[in-house]
């Protein structure tokens, strides 16, 4: 099933942007988990729409409804259903569009594979609002990996050509990831978090919009978790990630920069500190064989520009077979990177808390 995904920890996401409701069923959670309501909500509040730079105007709640799976704030061990409601659809935004597939969206390619029977306001099933409830999955997925000594948290790393300080890949503080998950733009150095937002605007300004790179760190993997080959952290990782819509490039550690460097610059050498075995650089980004090596897991995330701009454009109608132009009206991000950040956090906690869950491979 294309909206399902996971081996030991499931989770199946539905709805439509402008449908009744949208949500997820988290499946294969241990009995036990503590869940914070308030944490949960603040990753829910870190993705919704609002006064974020970049950010669409459609004003959602994004209060997630638990239907099962949680009693007296702790996981039953039990399917977790969490619904979302969909409060603020301007479907007639869509209207013109019938027909007349937006460039770079999903609209000609789910026009083709469902010949016209997809839902396609609002962008149906394709929509960036379905991350909110992966977002919701993410934060359970955080409430597990937080009993297991591990934290996740991301910073924005590129917008506009202009970049961030980089996460110190051996020693990524905690307190940091915890500051930037309060922030409404997480960023390392404020100055350059404020030429990006700038960028934005003048983007938005010019009926434009912006790609960029977010940058995400997991802390306190122990070495040894993962598995070789298809099941590998980065498979599995760059998976989910992939399902988030508009992500476009996935790299770990050093990642495509691996490719100009030498072995003697690359290879993260190793000493023993303390009487255990340490790194002294990260080049991979904590991952080695497909399997967590104890370094930070390391793991940065491409957005495009926002397809939906605000200029004319040329597509195609598909009733008429003509050549047309279309000005598309409506509520959109001018920079997903912002609040896909979020988004692409969670992919990573559900990604390393379904290895979590994998049973040890030896006697
Ligand atoms: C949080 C989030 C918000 C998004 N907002 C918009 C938007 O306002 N307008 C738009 O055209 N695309 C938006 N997207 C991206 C589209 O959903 C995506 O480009 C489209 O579904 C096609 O998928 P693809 O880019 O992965 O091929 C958003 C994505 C995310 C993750
Ligand atoms: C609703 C959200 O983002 C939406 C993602 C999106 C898209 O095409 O991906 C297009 C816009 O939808 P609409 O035209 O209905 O306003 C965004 O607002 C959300 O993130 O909650």
């Amino acid at each position: 099933m294309s909206s399902s995904i996971g081996k030991n920890l499931k989770i199946s996401i539905f709805g439509e942007s402008h449908g009744r409701s949208i949500g997820v069923v988290v499946d294969g959670l241990p009995a036990g988990i503590p869940i914070d309501r308030e944490d949960i909500l603040l990753d829910m509040a870190r993705r919704r729409a609002g006064r974020k730079p970049g950010s669409t105007k459609r004003v959602e709640a994004d209060i997630p409804e638990i239907q099962s799976g949680i009693y007296e704030d702790h996981t039953t061990g039990t399917p977790l259903c969490a619904v979302i409601k969909n409060g603020d659809p301007h479907s007639q935004d869509y209207a013109a569009l019938a027909g007349k597939p937006r460039p770079s969206h999903a609209d000609y390619t789910s026009l083709v594979k469902y010949g016209g029977l997809q839902d396609l306001r609002g962008g149906g099933h394709f929509s960036g609002r379905l991350t909110a409830p992966l977002v919701f999955a993410g934060a359970v997925a955080r409430a597990y990996l937080k009993t297991q000594g591990v934290v996740c948290g991301s910073h924005i790393a590129c917008i506009g050509g202009i970049w961030d300080a980089a996460f110190d890949p051996l020693n990524v503080d905690e307190k940091t990831l915890a500051r930037l998950r309060k922030s409404d733009f997480p960023v390392l150095d404020a100055a350059r978090g404020r030429e990006m937002a700038e960028r934005i605007e003048k983007a938005r300004m010019n009926k434009d919009s912006l790609g960029g790179i977010d940058e995400c760190a997991v802390v306190g993997l122990p070495a040894g978790i993962g598995d070789p080959m298809f099941d590998g952290m980065e498979s599995k990782i760059a998976a989910i990630l992939f399902g988030v819509p508009g992500v476009k490039g996935v790299e770990f550690g050093r990642g495509f920069a691996m490719a100009n460097l030498r072995g003697s610059e690359a290879n993260d050498a190793m000493e023993m500190r303390d009487g255990k075995p340490a790194f002294l650089s990260n080049n991979s980004g904590g991952i080695l064989g497909g399997i967590t090596s104890g370094a930070p897991l390391i793991v940065r995330t491409c957005f495009k520009p926002t397809a939906s701009i605000a200029q004319e454009q040329s597509t195609v109608d598909m009733n008429t077979k003509e050549d047309c132009r279309i000005v598309i009206k409506g509520r959109h991000d001018s920079c997903i990177t912002v609040r896909g950040l979020v988004a692409a956090e969670a992919a990573v906690m559900i990604a390393v808390a379904d290895a979590m869950l994998e049973g040890s491979k030896r006697i």
